[in-house]
């Protein structure tokens, strides 16, 4: 299925590039969010939002779904509606317009798939398989006393449901929830990530071709065939490129946790507080909500060295940065307790995140369960894309600036 999308966006941009780059400059970004919402429509709901040919998608959910993102709206239908009726401005109802639209949208492709594979329909099923099986793969590769079993896998996305209560009934949860926090968490995650790659090999063209030789090299090994899901996450320099972008641009900046127990939090670098007094500890009582910042994580020189701003996926005597290892024992490691529901401190023996220390998926029970599917999903799209175009810049003041111009690759 990853294939066939892939394959569908090749189509698309060789249509609109066969005249040369002079001819054509593209969204990419756009093609980006369009990709990432198809394979996750196709995979996760059993659904096809586009068909990745016209110059815009034509699905109305396409289009609610970014609007609703720019307008902030992100709870039940049932408050967020009540309040909007009582209020008589239109842009207000256009959104009361759209939740309704999400909302109905959600039960409506809920219902089909469910009455689809209750009468035995081996594509929906087929279809859906194949998307919870690369879900389910980073759960059947980890550690035994780490593995959920299925349902508790499901449970997890229940949980973070606000309209969950210990006691609620999980089938009268607001189904668009569930479709909600994967459209929301899946589209534009994966998709500026993609795009930041392709805007970094505008800058950096020597990455560029060092990766379009790996993986011709690769293809050619398999005979022009399509390469595995193993053999494609083994690429070691298209997974350098990843990784590293994911580690300097996280594309979620920043996550929020409530302590759930009184904690005392030590500090990796001693602080003065205004009256001169160093601080080494801060204590956080039950509660307080906690902004956990990745990005800045990610970019602290004393875990990742004194060019932890800079963008370098080989740094020559290790494969990637990405694996010299923060020290396990350091203290200031940042983690999600694992089997802790929102619980979240500093330990110092647990470096806990889904991707070698880069806080990027977060860790622990509360960690990014996408994390193989967007692993996958960047690889197709990115191997493709560097096999067979050229992303450039667009201007002539060198500048990277979307939308990026592509030509095909010689
Ligand atoms: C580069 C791509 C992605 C990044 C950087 C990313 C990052 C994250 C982060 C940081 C969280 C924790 C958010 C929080 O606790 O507030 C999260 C949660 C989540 N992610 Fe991802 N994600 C990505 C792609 C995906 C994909 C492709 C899917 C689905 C196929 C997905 C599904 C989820 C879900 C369902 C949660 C909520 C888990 C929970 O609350 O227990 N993510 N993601």
């Amino acid at each position: 299925m990853f294939n066939d999308i892939a394959q569908k966006l090749e189509n698309a941009l060789n249509k609109r590039v066969q005249n040369g780059p002079t001819e054509a400059s593209i969204d990419l970004l756009g093609w980006m969010a369009r990709t990432a919402l198809e394979l996750i429509g196709q995979s996760g709901f059993g659904y096809s939002f586009d068909n990745m040919e016209d110059d815009v998608p034509k699905h109305k959910y396409s289009l609610v779904i970014k609007d609703l993102v720019q307008a902030g709206v992100g709870s039940t239908i049932f408050t967020r509606t009540l309040l909007m009726n009582a209020v008589p401005w239109k842009a207000v109802h256009e959104v009361r317009d759209m939740v309704m639209y999400r909302h109905e949208f959600s039960v409506k492709v809920y219902e089909e798939k469910k009455r689809a594979l209750e009468e035995g329909d081996e594509a929906v099923m087929r279809q859906l398989g194949q998307g919870k099986d690369i879900l389910m793969k980073d759960n059947i590769d980890a550690d035994a006393e780490d593995k959920l079993n299925e349902d508790e896998i499901i449970a997890q996305v229940f949980l973070s449901s606000p309209s969950y209560s210990p006691k609620s009934d999980l089938f009268l949860l607001d189904v668009t929830w569930i479709s909600r926090t994967f459209i929301f968490a899946a589209m534009d995650t994966t998709s500026n990530a993609m795009s930041r790659i392709l805007q970094l090999l505008t800058v950096h063209p020597d990455v560029q071709d060092k990766m379009r030789q790996e993986i011709s090299q690769a293809r050619r090994e398999r005979q022009g065939e399509n390469l595995s899901y193993d053999e494609l996450v083994t690429l070691p320099y298209l997974d350098a490129v990843c990784r590293e972008t994911m580690r300097l641009y996280p594309p979620v900046a920043h996550v929020l946790r409530r302590a759930t127990e009184d904690s005392v939090v030590p500090l990796s670098k001693p602080v003065r507080g205004i009256d001169g007094q160093e601080i080494t500890e801060v204590i956080v009582p039950k509660g307080t909500m906690v902004d956990i910042s990745i990005i800045n994580s990610n970019r602290n020189t004393d875990f990742w060295g004194s060019d932890a701003m800079e963008w370098n996926p080989s740094d020559g005597s290790l494969p990637f940065r990405i694996l010299s290892l923060m020290p396990r024992s350091q203290e200031s490691t940042l983690i999600c307790k694992p089997d802790t529901f929102q619980t979240w401190y500093f330990d110092s023996e647990l470096t806990d995140c889904v991707l070698s220390n880069s806080m990027t998926f977060i860790g622990g029970s509360r960690s990014c369960i996408g994390f193989k599917f967007s692993q996958l999903e960047m690889k197709v799209i990115i191997s493709m894309l560097v096999e067979k175009f050229n992303p450039v810049v667009v201007g002539g003041d060198g500048h990277p600036k979307l939308p990026l111009l592509v030509e095909s690759a010689k």
